[in-house]
């Protein structure tokens, strides 16, 4: 990976820019965004209109520079003062390139567009197909093992779940070059869980925020996991931060939040109870859905708004999900893998945590030893989702 100028947060760890071939970031870029038009000119019917716009799309990201996104399309002016129009796609830092890519997919598909395609997911035939796999019915009857479980282990195995789930990202699946989901590897790269849950029994209930990543198979658990908080006053609210449309591909929206509550009340058993709970927790304002326009923003989350810093600032602990939330929340930066995690997120303005599978070359908090062990072994261990973690830093 090429190294830019570095900037305030971190002034000596430059941010990940897609350039040098061969690297992670550039087979995003060069690889799986194309085949993700594809998948979506396949899944969806989309008129000559949308073809077109989608086949412009494609030339721009594989032989064009970057165009500013047309003044008519909602949030454009969130777009207009970046610095990268007129440059190549991979000279760009990675996390913008992927964010403004899947921006601008919605604006080809004319998803905000008054008209038949309004609002129009061109995710949901992925999203819907995992939802309603077989698979989702095996881990739905599992749950009906919780509640035998001492509370101990039900801690264990609900914040486990929440973060395996996280393995669930159809971009990943998706992906023709990345070679899918290795065999995932038995014990964590980092497990702060303990801290975790002591920071939860301290002192009174509180409100926990739980930021999501994926629909369906991640959100799922991530819903079991909140009713759980809930439920045992480890929480005395919950607000689920989701985005506000659709973005990498699986990433959960409102309509994906409400159809796992549908999946899981129409279900027999304990899911069944979990989902009946959690939509009496929506109605009771114990379960908060909150979609900033941030969530989808290109930007590390030390660039966050007043008002979601305020959300955060009041809870009793922040819990990011998935791989681009940890991007985000450290910053896409070359860090060194032993940089402690609080010091990369000591902006942060509240406790705070960290679940995760590694998808993607950022890294923080490992201990020399584990990433001598880890450098040692699996190649492609940052990138394979085959690792994971549970960070956590009090403040
Ligand atoms: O769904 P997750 O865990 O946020 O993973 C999404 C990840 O997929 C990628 O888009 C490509 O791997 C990463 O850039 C991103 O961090």
């Amino acid at each position: 990976m090429t190294r830019t100028s570095p900037s305030s947060h971190s002034p000596d760890h430059a941010p990940v820019i897609v350039s040098s071939p061969g690297s992670f970031a550039r087979s995003v870029l060069d690889e799986r965004h194309p085949a993700l038009i594809e998948r979506v000119r396949r899944a969806t019917p989309y008129p000559p209109e949308q073809q077109r716009a989608l086949d412009s799309l494609l030339e721009e990201i594989t032989k064009g520079v970057i165009e500013r996104l047309d003044d008519s399309e909602p949030g454009a002016e969130r777009w207009r003062d970046e610095p990268y129009y007129g440059q190549r796609w991979p000279d760009v830092p990675f996390l913008w390139a992927e964010s403004f890519f899947y921006r601008k997919l919605l604006a080809a598909l004319g998803h905000f567009a008054p008209g038949p395609w309004l609002g129009i997911d061109p995710f949901a035939p992925f999203k819907n197909a995992e939802l309603t796999s077989s698979k989702v019915d095996e881990e739905l009857s599992a749950l009906d093992r919780l509640p035998e479980l001492p509370l101990e282990e039900r801690d264990r195995t609900l914040l486990l779940s929440s973060l395996w789930g996280n393995r669930a990202d159809l971009g990943f699946q998706l992906s023709a070059g990345a070679g899918g989901l290795g065999e995932r590897v038995t014990g964590l790269v980092v497990d702060d869980s303990p801290a975790l849950l002591e920071t939860l029994e301290a002192g009174e209930p509180g409100k926990v925020c739980l930021v999501a990543d994926n629909a369906g198979p991640e959100l799922l658990p991530d819903l079991v996991l909140a009713d759980h908080l809930l439920t045992t006053r480890r929480a005395a609210t919950v607000v689920l931060h989701l985005k506000p449309y659709p973005y990498y591909v699986s990433d959960a929206t409102t309509t994906d939040t409400l159809a796992c509550l549908d999946r899981m009340t129409r279900a027999s058993g304990h899911a069944a109870e979990v989902g009946e709970r959690l939509r009496q927790a929506v109605s009771g304002g114990q379960l908060t859905l909150r979609t900033h326009p941030f969530s989808c923003a290109p930007h590390p989350y030390e660039r966050m708004s007043a008002d979601l810093r305020e959300d955060f600032a009041s809870a009793t602990l922040t819990v990011m999900k998935g791989d681009l939330n940890y991007r985000r929340l450290v910053g896409d930066r070359h860090w060194p893998a032993t940089t402690p995690f609080a010091e990369a997120t000591a902006y942060f303005p509240g406790p705070v945590a960290a679940l995760r599978t590694l998808k993607s070359d950022v890294v923080t908090g490992l201990e020399p030893r584990t990433l001598e062990e880890l450098d040692a072994g699996e190649e492609a261990w940052r990138t394979s989702g085959t690792h994971a973690l549970i960070q956590f830093a009090a403040r």
